[in-house]
């Protein structure tokens, strides 16, 4: 007979007898008799530290002769073991609770180094700080601050970090102390983690990519009718790439013609080189004059990581050619806005966001008549980066970049006369009607369709094409979803999001997560709680300062079977080898979201799985939006067109209420932790405020006027107050690690029903 480990609140009994190891020799012919619930003597079993290969949950406990008896409704214990046995037995298991509680508490001296580690890093960041730069993806919280702050304060904090230096180093001393007293283990991590550079580090990857010294090169025969250069070939050789993608082949062509291109594929298809290596394809062919540089194409691009994933993609091509490798400058906020203005003079190929592009552009320092020559004018996830309302510098760089001339008044809102450049647009979604539109069939309706379409063709006008209709290629036009994609949803209690995503992730052990919120506060709350469940959680959200957030993206892609907590500022672009589970922890806002979402996963013919967790009220709109994405796909040929229906994954409820004590005192210990840092954030902002009024602040005392008043900071009060309750004990007896009973066949998520959009 098996339990959950908590001995007050048993969450689920069988009447099955298990096989038990080290039977203890029991006279069989002694009698049977009555025996309380808390007077069994339950013995952890050892399990592994995650779940691996086992199929079961960790956390099994065993009895053996006790026989369960029902009565009516009410069940009953017996058993043959004498009182001495029962003591005996009693006495190693209490033994075991104390080996949890102390496990426990190294876990909270675990999280400990965590938090320090984290405020360290934000404090040495604090005078490296630049200022928020660019437009990234709007978020709830933060996101809209991100977008207030302009990169203007570069200047102010670039002095800062001058006078900072000094108090960094100290800081920088005693964390390497502090590093060297932890365990060995620890260290490792720790080394992996400090040794690691900032910046396209988080790409290295990328930029390092496959090739020389493993296998030697491949045959890239199959991109003959491509048309390629000798150079371009023998790099894509060393990238390992024997064959175009579906959107390459199609597209490389027709822009190597000198056409406008609009390109349309799903993700992880390959989209980045469709126009990497025709501007590689054109430097080429004519490297820009040194003495009068000009850079040879201008990338936008919505987020910054995508940003400086962009730049390794290129880097990763044009690096180890048989040619002097274009200059590539990665321009976003968040990073020295000096250094990249110096980059950008020398710059061949430049890739960035609109905020800090327009900043620097708009600058007046002489690049505006440099970026009026380029060749190509890339827009990546160009419905995102159009959308209405949303990137306001684009327009402002599209103008500027058309103008004929930036002193003359006159001609300052008149389009140039004649566009030189080419503009490629590509993403794996656009609007329907757009669609139509571009492929010919331009359907008349009305309503908000017609509104959107209407907004995506005058965002269009604004790209200015050298072409009146340019050229849409949709490499995709069956399905918008990656073909190696499973597709499926976990229902649940709206508050029990945290205890099923946790029951999720254990039955993916050491798979690389992407689990994507709405919000950065979710972001900081989901993020600790996983990490005090033992899971190697990273946050990633636009509040973040730029070098944490590359650190999380760069520890990620390092680390197998980590787990990224992220907000929509990773669903586009973002190309992370392996990874193999993507939930959406709060539903995406809308369809395409859900799309690129998804794309993080099953890239480049690899294989995985897309599982939204929705509370019961939130099913049938999901249903809805997921058969949205799905009705956008033609049939195949020769198939009839059928509606796709998501299905709901098969969970084992006994296996996750068995880890709810768990999840719960976990959720305790995560919003402790973030009432303490709101306590000392809202303390510093009336220490601020009280040096200004040039009156004391006091906070105790503050506190004690506010006793009484309800409102804003009582439920933090009570959440300060509920983690000084948490006790080891409490933790032990809710479980610990061990403490989750579970079977082997007795799996918590089936994936049977995950369901692909084939
Ligand atoms: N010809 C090729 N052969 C093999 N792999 C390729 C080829 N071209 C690109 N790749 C790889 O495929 C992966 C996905 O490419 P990329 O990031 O360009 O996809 P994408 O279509 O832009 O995706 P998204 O829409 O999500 O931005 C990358 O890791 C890239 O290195």
């Amino acid at each position: 007979m098996k339990r959950p480990r908590s001995s007050q609140k048993p969450a689920h009994f069988t009447h099955k007898r298990q096989k038990v190891e080290k039977p203890v020799a029991v006279k069989t012919s002694a009698p049977r008799r009555k025996i309380g619930i808390n007077d069994l003597s339950w013995k952890a079993v050892s399990m592994p530290d995650r779940l691996e290969d086992f199929e079961g949950f960790y956390g099994l406990e065993e009895i053996d002769d006790v026989d369960v008896v029902k009565e009516g409704a009410t069940l009953r214990f017996e058993t043959r073991k004498t009182e001495e046995q029962l003591e005996k037995e009693k006495e190693e298991g209490k033994k075991r609770e104390e080996e949890i509680a102390r496990e426990f508490e190294e876990m909270k001296d675990r999280q400990g180094d965590v938090d320090l580690e984290v405020q360290e890093e934000e404090e040495a960041e604090e005078s490296e700080w630049e200022g928020f730069g660019d437009s990234d993806v709007e978020e709830e919280e933060g996101g809209a601050k991100a977008q207030q702050n302009g990169d203007a304060n570069d200047v102010v904090e670039a002095k800062e970090e001058k006078e900072a230096r000094p108090t960094k180093k100290t800081k920088a001393e005693k964390k390497a102390e502090r590093q060297e007293a932890k365990g060995k283990k620890d260290k490792a991590q720790h080394e992996i983690r400090d040794e690691q550079p900032i910046g396209n580090g988080a790409f290295d990857l990328l930029a390092n990519a496959p090739s020389d010294d493993d296998d030697g090169d491949v045959d890239v025969s199959a991109w003959e009718d491509v048309g390629l250069s000798k150079e371009t070939l023998a790099s894509l050789s060393k990238l390992k790439f024997s064959q175009p993608t579906t959107i390459q082949s199609l597209a490389i062509p027709e822009v190597l013609a000198g056409r406008d291109v609009i390109g349309k594929a799903s993700t992880g298809s390959g989209k980045t080189l469709a126009f990497g290596i025709p501007i590689l394809e054109s430097y080429l062919a004519s490297p820009p004059d040194s003495k009068q540089h000009t850079p040879t194409a201008l990338i936008i691009s919505p987020t910054r990581e995508l940003a400086h994933q962009l730049s390794a993609h290129l880097t990763a091509l044009c690096s180890d050619g048989d040619f002097k490798a274009p200059s590539i400058a990665t321009v976003t906020g968040g990073l020295a806005v000096q250094k990249q203005r110096r980059q950008l003079e020398k710059a061949d190929i430049v890739v960035g966001t609109p905020g800090r592009l327009w900043e620097v552009i708009s600058s007046g320092q002489g690049l505006l008549a440099s970026f009026k020559k380029i060749r190509f004018l890339v827009v990546d996830e160009a419905d995102r980066l159009l959308s209405q309302g949303s990137y306001k510098e684009l327009g402002e760089i599209l103008k500027i970049l058309d103008r004929d001339d930036e002193t003359d008044e006159t001609a300052k809102h008149a389009p140039a006369t004649e566009i030189q450049r080419q503009t490629l647009v590509f993403s794996a979604t656009f609007h329907k009607g757009l669609q139509q539109k571009l492929a010919g069939k331009g359907p008349k309706g009305g309503g908000d369709l017609m509104n959107k379409q209407e907004s995506m063709e005058y965002l269009l006008k604004k790209l200015n094409f050298r072409e009146e209709k340019p050229k849409f290629i949709d490499a995709n036009p069956t399905s918008q979803m990656a073909t190696g994609l499973k597709e499926g949803l976990i229902e649940c209690a709206g508050t029990e999001k945290d205890l099923f995503l946790y029951a999720l992730l254990l039955y993916h052990p050491k798979k690389r997560a992407l689990i994507f919120t709405n919000s950065v506060s979710a972001v900081r709350r989901v993020t600790p709680f996983l990490q005090n469940l033992d899971l190697p959680a990273f946050p990633l959200h636009s509040g973040m300062m730029q070098k944490a957030r590359l650190r999380s993206v760069e520890r990620f892609t390092q680390r197998p079977g980590s787990i990224l907590v992220a907000t929509d500022v990773a669903a586009r672009g973002l190309d992370i080898p392996g990874v193999e589970l993507i939930v959406h922890y709060h539903l995406p806002r809308a369809a395409d979201t859900y799309v690129h979402r998804s794309g993080r996963t099953a890239r480049a013919a690899a294989s995985g799985s897309s599982i939204l967790i929705c509370a019961p009220e939130e099913v049938a709109g999901v249903r809805r939006l997921v058969a949205k994405v799905h009705s956008r796909n033609e049939a195949a040929p020769g198939k009839k067109k059928s509606a796709f229906f998501i299905r709901t994954l098969d969970i084992d409820r006994r296996i996750v209420s068995r880890l709810k004590p768990r999840a719960v005192l976990s959720k305790q210990l995560s919003d402790a932790t973030i009432a303490k840092e709101k306590k000392h954030s809202e303390d510093d902002w009336m220490r601020e405020a009280a040096e200004e009024l040039g009156v004391d602040y006091d906070s105790e005392s503050f506190e004690q006027e506010a006793k009484g008043r309800k409102g804003r900071g009582s439920g933090r009060k009570k959440k300060e107050k509920e983690a000084r309750q948490l006790t080891k004990g409490r933790w032990g007896v809710a479980g610990g690690a061990e403490g989750l009973a579970g079977a082997e066949g007795e799996c918590g998520v089936s994936e049977r029903y995950l369901t692909s959009g084939d």
